[in-house]
Order: structure tokens, then C-alpha cells, then sequence
């Protein structure tokens, strides 16, 4: 109808405003574009494709997305950009999710008096903030007794880890007691905080402070509410980055902030980062505004907070300082290029092998060598330069992820608590959907977690949906929303993706192309989640919720596989240091439960046991006793999903408004891409698809009654007002 506000596709700003010049006639509509855009024709083949309509101005700039008149992506995405640009505001509620943009600029909001004014108070009354579901979380627990999870999620760079400390801050604040050791328990919880950032952090291209892991922390409360210890989970840590770093990224930060602090500790030998490889490849060893020397003064204190002794301490970092020695090893290449050797005199394995207390000669001998071990005999087998290089990668790679889980256990332990905790609200600050032009085994896994998350957050806004309508009493007919179970499957069930490439990875000659032929042979056109691109033999596609993602099969099985050398692990164990044996021997405590292990110092957090290897798979007769990566992923995500869905779960979806980290500058595509990704916009079809509209009598009388003759108004009875209305001008 002429006159009637729209929305239309733009290739630039996603959707621009603009007004109907000609009633629609045939199959097109004629709009004047806003902005000096000039006029437009729209070709229309059905009503379902008519622009959608503009809420009114007074609609503009709500705090929930939902009470929205008009529900649609256009009208979010104007909202959210309205209320961030225009407002200055970084939260909006879509339903039950908290949607929060990063301002990439210090924002005076989270002080203690902020916690103060949300403690307490219902999030219908206040503006929304992450305090507010903080507090929802915490109240919810307090009332119902039952255990909450906030479960954070977006891209690199998008607010996840700000907003969940933030939600731990609330938290150590409401729940701390009045005595000492409650006190101290909340430091502790805190604390947490910056020794993960120190080992799990790096900078990458997208964010200086990136979390290269997912966490799961559960803040256990008192009968009476207060905090009285927290458990930590942690997933699938960027061990890769250890070894490698692209351009303008950097290692993890503890590395530089211990070569930031080489004059302390003279015996490690350690100098400026650009003198080793493992922390120069990025050739980007400052984070602008960050001093790593006054960052290891924090990561100190903490260790010492959370109960790691000094001794330990020095052990942890002589660990850390032998693995970058250890990428300083060079081999050199025998003239027939098959095999190599370590200088006898090179200097970094010397280090290494002082710093550790292992044998250096036999090092030297097994970094070059591997041993074969059939029915029948032992061989040894040389080992090419780039095997070498391998191997020395993997092994530095297990080091550290090792020691990672050493300190995440010892964090575990001095958070836990002997009282079995009457209740506890989980934060997860865990890596959104991800897409680059290259993706591999991370982003599968990465991706994976994600369609899990979507389909836990689907269920349960579905489901509330629908107890809100049987609660009112309202009749309704069962909403289609989009199910990701069938993606799920072909990831996770038998013959899946995963299941195939276990078996091949149990395969004497199982290889990347041979697995990429069986998930054609198996999947394609069967499953409609599963693709293969065009001009690829080595490729698939997945049919994700959030977009197709195509991955490369390269690297897959190695990544899988994640083996070390039984016999580097050997000489590691055998180290005159009992820390560093302790931390290599096999044993099967509990994953990450932060109970005490029967070793003396080594709280273990359970990564799995050790895959090591003797030989190429089988070749080598050593038994496969333990999980691959992608299955013990598999499980965790089952423990963690069962742990969610016995929660009461909260959401938060952090958005990164531009790639420049420029402060307050909002860029529709990404801004649409993201909220697509993050279930923002199923949500919004969810609540579309059944009745689109949520007011309060109060609210809706306060718009409409100005459509009321004074006969129909009683004040003393607004539903009665209301319903004069809707009989006056609907029915
Ligand atoms: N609420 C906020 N106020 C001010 N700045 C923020 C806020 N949230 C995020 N930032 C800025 O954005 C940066 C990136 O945020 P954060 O590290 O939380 O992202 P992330 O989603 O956890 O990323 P990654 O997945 O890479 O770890 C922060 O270092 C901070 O500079």
C-alpha cells in the first residue's frame, strides 16, 4: 500500500529504510529509497516476498527484541544498530538471550555500585546488562534451588571471556560470605582468571587477548548461597600454536612474559622472544598497552594465591623455558636426505636437557630415530629431517599441554571444596561457529560443539515457548523449527564422520585421501548435511545451521591421531626431577574433576591418557588403548550437554560489530552474519512463527488507548480495556 514503511535488501548496509511510492500491483512494488537513494521497483512473485514493514518510531530502541511489532532481521539488526550507535547502549535482550556488542571502548558500567543496583532487582524492570542475567542466574538459584549455567558464546573477539568474567565478578561479589575463608574462596575463583589467560591466551589477528581453549567453570554455592568452591572444565586447547604461529600472532602469553622476566631466573637461560623460534615466527612479541613483565608479576601472585608453591612455580616455568629451547633444536640433514642428526654440541638441546633432568644423548638419539616394534623383532628406523622436525613439534606440543593441565588441576584443587555444594551456576565461555577460507580438524571440532549448543538452545527456547502458551492458556498449533539433529548425526553417530575417521585412523595405511573417498562413499547424497565441492577430491562441505562450511581433509587423521613417541615420553619419565617424570607417567585419574591425585604434586585433570606411539599405527604392536582426539572430544561434549540440560541455562551472544576493533562503529554484514550464526535470529523465527507479539495488558493500553472512546476505558480493569480495543477494531 502506498505509504507504508519498508525494509529492502542492500548490498552494502544489509537493509535499508525506504517508503511504498505505488501501490503493489502484478508482482512489483515501487519504493523510495531513504538517504537520496532514489526509487527502486522490487519484483515480488508472492505476498511471502513483499518487503517487510518498519515498526513504528515509538517502537524503536527497545530493550527486548521480541516486543517488537514487526519481527524480522531487518528489524533487529536497525534495533540492535539504533540502541548501540544512537543510545550507547551494548545490551539488548532478544527473549531469554542477552544480545551484547562489544564497544571496544572502557565503558563505566561494571563498577561495584552497577552489582549493587542489579543485586536483587527483576531484569524486567532494569536495563538489560550481563549483571542482569547474572543476577537472574544467581535468584533463580536461590529460589528454585536448582542448579543455572550462562552459557557465552560468539566469535573471536566478540566479548565472551570480558563478559564471563564479568559474570564471575557478580557472583564472587553476591556470594561472598562474611567470614575469611569465604573471602579467600572468592579470591581464589577470581584468580582463576588471570593464570588461564597467561597459558590459554594469545594475541592473533582477531583479538590480543585471545582464549585458544573453551571453559566451563562451576561456581558451587552454600545451602545458604555463598560461594564455597568452583570446578573448572576445560576444551580442546590450541595446542598447535605452541610450535606455530602465524604472521602478527604470538605464542601464549606466558612464554613472553617469561622471557620478560630472563634476568629472575639466569639458569633458564632465556633472553629477548625474537631468539626463539617457537615465540619469533608471528615477528609480533609486544601486545600494544600490555607490559608482560607487570603481567607475570599477576600470573606470580595468582599461582601463589591458588596454593602453587614457589618450588612449583619454578618447575612450571623451568618447563616452559626447555620448550623453547626445544624449538631451538636444529637437525642436520644426511647427504641422501633420508635420515639426520643433532649436533652433538648443539647448545639449545643441551639446555634442554639440563632444564628437564633427562638424558640429552638419548634425546638427541630418539628425536632422529624411531623404533619399530613387529611380532618378531625391534628395528630402528631413521628419521628424514621433516620427521624429525615433527616429532620434536609434537613432543614440545604434549609439554605444554601437559603442564596446561597440570595448572588447570592445581586450580581445580585449591577450588575445591570437602561440603558437596547445595548448588552451582556453570559459566561457559566457549568458541563460537567458525569459517575462515582454510578450515581443518579445529573448526570441525569448533563447529561441532556449536550445533550442539544451537540444538540445546533451539530445544529450550522451544520449549518455553511452549509452556508459556499451555500456562496462558492459549490455543496453538505446533511451530516447524529448524532441527540440526539430523547435522548432528552425520558428525557423531556410527559410520559418521567421526566414526570414519577413527577406523581409518586404526588403518595401517589410513590416510587423509582414503578417508575423504569413504565419507563420499558413505554420505554423499544420503545425507543432505553433507556436500563434496565441486572442483575438490580432498574436500567436504557440512550443511551447518549458521552457513556450509568447506573443509579440507589434509591433516585430519595426524591431528586425530595426536600421538607422541612412546620413547620420548619414556625419557621424560624418567627425568631426575619427579615433577617433570610425575607429569609424563601414565595413570587414570579422573578428567578434570580437581580431586587430589595419589601423586605427590600432580593434580591431574585427566586430558586422557597419553596417545604414544612406537611406530606407524599397528605397525608398531603397541595396543590403541586410548581415545583419539575427536572421540574424546565427542564425550566431553556429551558430559558437558548433559550438564547443561540439568541446568537452568542463561544465554549471552556477544557480537563484534566491525574487524577494526574500532570503538562504537557497528557494520551490518558482520553484525547479520554473527547473529545468524548465534541462533539470534532463529530465536526471533521461533517467536515469529507462534504469536510474534508479547505485551503486558499495561503496555498494550498505554499504546492503544488513544483508539478508545472514554466509555470503553476502565481504569480499575486494563485487560477489560484491551479487550475493547481488539473487539472495536479486529474482531
Ligand atoms: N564489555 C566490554 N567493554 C569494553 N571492551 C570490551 C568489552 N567486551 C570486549 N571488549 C574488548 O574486546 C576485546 C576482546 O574481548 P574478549 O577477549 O572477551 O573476546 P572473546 O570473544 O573472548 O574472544 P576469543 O574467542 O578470541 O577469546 C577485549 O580485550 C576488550 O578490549
Amino acid at each position: 500500500m502506498a505509504g507504508a514503511r519498508v525494509w529492502v535488501r542492500d548490498s552494502e548496509e544489509v537493509w535499508v529504510g525506504a517508503e511504498v511510492v505505488q501501490d503493489y500491483k502484478g508482482n512489483e512494488v515501487k519504493v523510495l529509497l531513504e538517504g537520496d537513494r532514489g526509487e527502486k521497483t522490487i519484483v515480488v512473485k508472492s505476498d511471502t516476498e513483499l518487503p517487510p514493514l518498519r515498526n513504528p518510531d515509538i517502537l524503536v530502541g527497545r530493550d527486548d527484541l521480541t516486543s517488537l511489532s514487526n519481527l524480522h532481521e531487518p528489524a533487529v539488526l536497525y534495533n540492535l544498530k539504533y540502541r548501540f550507535l544512537q543510545e550507547g547502549n551494548i545490551y539488548t535482550y532478544c527473549g531469554i538471550v542477552l544480545v551484547a556488542i562489544n564497544p571496544y571502548k572502557e565503558l563505566d558500567i561494571y563498577g561495584n555500585e552497577f552489582i549493587q543496583f542489579y543485586s536483587g532487582c527483576n531484569r524486567n524492570r532494569i536495563d538489560p546488562h550481563v549483571y542482569a542475567i547474572a543476577e537472574e542466574a544467581y535468584s533463580s538459584m536461590c529460589k528454585f534451588e536448582h542448579n543455572q549455567s550462562i552459557i557465552v558464546t560468539g566469535e573471536s573477539g566478540a566479548g565472551k571471556t570480558v563478559s564471563a568474567k564479568y559474570a564471575m565478578r557478580y557472583f564472587a561479589t553476591v556470594g561472598a560470605g562474611p567470614g575469611e575463608s569465604d573471602t579467600q574462596m572468592e579470591k581464589k575463583v577470581l584468580a582463576s582468571n588471570p593464570i588461564m589467560e597467561a597459558i590459554g591466551n594469545a594475541k592473533t589477528i582477531r583479538n590480543d587477548n585471545s582464549s585458544r581453549f573453551g571453559k566451563y567453570i562451576e561456581i558451587g554455592f552454600s545451602k545458604k548461597n555463598l560461594i564455597i568452591g568452583a570446578n573448572m572444565r576445560t576444551y580442546l586447547l590450541e595446542k598447535s600454536r605452541v610450535v606455530f604461529q602465524a604472521a602478527q600472532e604470538r605464542n601464549y602469553h606466558i612464554f613472553y612474559q617469561l622471557c620478560a622476566a630472563a634476568s629472575e631466573y639466569k639458569e633458564f637461560m632465556l633472553s629477548n622472544p625474537d631468539d626463539f623460534y617457537y615465540t619469533s615466527q608471528g615477528e609480533s612479541p609486544f601486545v600494544g598497552g600490555v607490559d608482560d613483565a607487570d603481567e607475570f608479576d599477576e600470573t606470580r601472585k595468582a599461582l601463589q594465591l591458588i596454593g602453587v608453591t614457589e618450588s612449583q612455580q619454578l618447575m612450571v616455568f623451568r618447563i616452559l623455558a626447555a620448550i623453547l629451547h626445544f624449538g631451538n633444536v636444529d637437525f642436520l640433514e644426511a647427504d641422501n636426505q633420508e635420515s639426520c642428526k643433532v649436533s652433538p654440541d648443539d647448545i639449545s638441546l643441551s639446555v634442554v636437557a639440563s632444564l628437564l633432568g633427562i638424558d640429552g644423548e638419548q634425546m638427541q638419539r630418539w628425536l632422529c630415530n624411531r623404533k619399530i616394534v613387529t611380532v618378531n623383532e625391534t628395528m630402528i628406523k631413521p628419521l628424514t629431517e621433516s620427521q624429525s622436525i615433527q616429532a620434536r613439534d609434537a613432543l614440545a606440543k604434549h609439554i605444554y599441554a601437559q603442564t596446561f593441565d597440570w595448572i588447570v588441576g592445581k586450580i581445580n584443587v585449591a577450588l575445591h571444596t570437602e561440603a558437596t555444594p547445595h548448588n552451582f551456576i556453570g559459566v561457559l565461555d566457549i568458541y563460537g561457529f567458525e569459517m575462515f577460507e582454510t578450515n581443518s580438524f579445529e573448526q570441525f571440532c569448533i563447529n561441532y560443539a556449536n550445533e550442539k549448543l544451537q540444538q540445546q538452545f533451539t530445544q529450550h527456547v522451544f520449549k518455553l515457548e511452549q509452556d508459556q502458551y499451555v500456562e496462558e492458556g492459549i490455543v496453538w498449533s505446533f511451530i516447524d523449527f529448524y532441527d540440526n539433529q539430523p547435522c548432528i548425526a552425520l558428525i557423531e553417530e556410527k559410520l559418521g564422520i567421526l566414526d570414519l575417521l577413527d577406523e581409518e585412523c586404526k588403518m595401517p595405511n589410513g590416510n587423509d585421501a582414503n578417508w575423504c573417498q569413504k565419507l563420499y562413499a558413505k554420505h554423499l547424497e544420503k545425507s543432505k548435511h553433507f556436500a563434496k565441492p565441486r572442483m575438490s577430491r580432498s574436500a567436504f562441505v557440512i550443511h551447518h545451521f549458521a552457513d556450509d562450511v568447506q573443509y579440507e581433509t589434509g591433516g585430519f587423521l595426524e591431528k586425530n591421531r595426536d600421538m607422541v613417541i612412546e620413547d620420548h615420553l619414556n625419557i621424560l619419565r624418567a627425568s631426575q626431577f619427579e615433577f617433570v617424570a610425575a607429569l609424563f607417567r601414565e595413570d587414570e585419574t579422573p578428567a578434570r574433576t580437581g580431586k587430589q591425585s595419589k601423586n605427590y604434586n600432580k593434580p591431574r585433570t585427566g586430558r586422557g591418557s597419553v596417545r604414544s606411539m612406537t611406530g606407524p599405527p599397528l605397525q608398531g604392536a603397541k595396543k590403541q588403548h586410548t581415545q583419539t582426539v575427536g572421540s574424546q572430544f565427542r564425550s566431553s561434549l556429551t558430559r558437558l550437554m548433559q550438564t547443561l540440560n540439568a541446568t537452568i541455562p542463561h544465554y549471552i551472544r556477544c557480537i563484534k560489530p566491525n574487524d577494526e576493533k574500532a570503538p562504537f562503529v557497528f557494520e551490518p554484514k558482520r553484525a547479520v552474519e554473527q547473529l545468524r550464526a548465534c541462533g539470534v535470529l532463529e530465536t526471533i523465527r521461533i517467536s515469529s512463527a507462534g504469536y510474534p507479539s508479547r505485551w503486558s495488558y499495561p503496555e498494550f493500553f498505554v499504546r492503544y488507548r488513544a483508539l478508545l472512546k472514554p466509555a470503553d476505558i476502565d481504569k480499575k480493569n486494563i485487560r477489560c480495556s484491551c479487550e475493547n480495543v481488539l473487539q472495536n477494531y479486529i474482531s
